[in-house]
Parts: C-alpha cells; structure tokens; sequence
C-alpha cells in the first residue's frame, strides 16, 4: 500500500525506536535518521509524538523536523521553536502523588507519565496506579486532565491533547496530499481514527487498532518508508 503525493505523520516510539526499559535510552533505529532526511527532502514529514519535542531533541538528530509534542501539546521544530498549544497548571495534582513503588516519573511540564517497565512487580504497580487514579478523580477533572494507558505507562496529560486533533489541524496546510500515518500504540488510535477514509493507516504491532494496515515493528516501518525514496 502506497499512497500518492504523501505527507507522513509518524510516531516515535515503538515506530522510529524500537522500546527501550527507559525513555531516555529509546534511540532511533539505526538507519530512521538518514531515510526521514531523505523523506523529507520529497515530502512532508511530521513526527507525532507524546514526548516533548525538547526531549526529542536529544534523541533523534534531525534539526529542522517538525514535531507535534505531548500528543498534541505542543508544536515545534527540531533544533527551533516550541510553542505551547494548550495552557495547564498541574501543580495541585504534583503536590498528590503516589508513591507507588518501582515507577519512574517523567514529568513533562504539561503532563506527568508514571512508566512501570522497569518495575518487578508490574502487576502491583499497575493497581497501585489505579487506586491512585480514583483517589484523584475529582482532581484530574477540575484540571481538565485524562488518564491515558499506553505502554507499561499511565499518562495523565491535557484533556485536549491528541494525536486525532493534532493530525486533522497538520492535514490543512496540505491540501491534495493524502495522510500515511504510523503508530504503535493507544494515543495513535485517535489519529487513526480521525483519518479514517482520508488516508492511509498503519498500525506498527499487534493488537486492536482502528488502523486499516499493520506493519510487524521498526524494521518493517522503516522497509516501508524507503519505498517513496
Ligand atoms: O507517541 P510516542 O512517540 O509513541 O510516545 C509515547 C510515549 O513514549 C515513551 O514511553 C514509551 O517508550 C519508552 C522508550 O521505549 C518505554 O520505556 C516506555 O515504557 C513507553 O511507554 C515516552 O517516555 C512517553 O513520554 C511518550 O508519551
């Protein structure tokens, strides 16, 4: 499946970096920095991602790309400017955290991701998770925040925030080009849900997805990129 006059929205974990037991250690797949400069250089590429684009920056060296952060909290370009899309104060809910034993906190200023990968027992974290979760309810309401599960992580991040707006709102500024969108996991669904008859979608994995393709993990996701160069 190819698409005509593309403009690609790729997501970074698990799509460009294979998953790693940290955030931090999630590094590009050897060969995605020089097949997206090439990409790039044809058509548009965004990467979609629910990292901050600082962070990203530290990751993937690609300057000049431009990167949806925050699952659509933020927007900006590699190496460039970021700009704030949703405003959030999450100082109440940071004053109630948990301590539930082997989770890593990321706190990426607009929102917060308690990662259990690397905890030994997953299952307790998970539970203590969601103990904390109806504790803070009330809270995550009057915040306009949302619980998001992704992979061995819980995200609470901006009501407003995803990958569903954020793709539709990018889609605009280029019209007659079709969306070939690409993503591993549960915030890729509302992107994929969104283009739904617009474009092409590809899921990256197993499991349940409103995406029309699949492609098996990184090593195909790239495979299929390099067939528009
Ligand atoms: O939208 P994405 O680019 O897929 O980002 C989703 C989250 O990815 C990161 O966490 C995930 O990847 C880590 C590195 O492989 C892994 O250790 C973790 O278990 C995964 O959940 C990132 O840290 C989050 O901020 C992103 O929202």
């Amino acid at each position: 499946m190819r698409a005509e006059n593309p403009v690609f929205f790729l997501d970074y974990d698990g799509t460009l970096a294979p998953i790693a037991p940290r955030p931090e250690e999630a590094f590009p797949y050897p060969e995605a920095p020089r097949v997206l400069e090439a990409l790039r250089a044809r058509f548009p590429v965004y990467v979609i991602t629910g990292r901050r684009v600082r962070d990203l920056e530290a990751l993937l060296p690609l300057s000049g790309l431009p990167v949806v952060g925050g699952h659509g909290a933020e927007e900006g370009i590699l190496g460039g400017e970021v700009r704030s899309l949703l405003s959030v104060d999450l100082s109440p809910l940071r004053q109630r955290l948990l301590p539930c034993e082997g989770v890593q906190l990321e706190d990426k200023g607009f929102a917060l991701a308690f990662h259990y990968r690397g905890a030994r027992d997953q299952e307790g974290v998970k539970a203590c998770l969601r103990r904390w979760l109806e504790e803070v309810k009330g809270l995550l309401q009057a915040l306009d925040l949302e619980a998001l599960w992704g992979k061995k992580v819980l995200e609470i991040k901006p009501k407003g925030a995803e990958k569903g707006r954020a793709v539709l709102r990018l889609l605009e500024r280029h019209p007659g080009h079709t969306p070939v969108c690409i993503g591993d996991d549960a915030t890729d669904e509302t992107a994929f849900r969104a283009l739904q008859g617009r474009g092409l979608t590809l899921k990256v994995g197993p499991g349940p997805t409103a995406a029309a393709g699949r492609l098996a993990d990184v090593d195909e996701v790239l495979a299929y990129l390099k067939t528009y160069l």
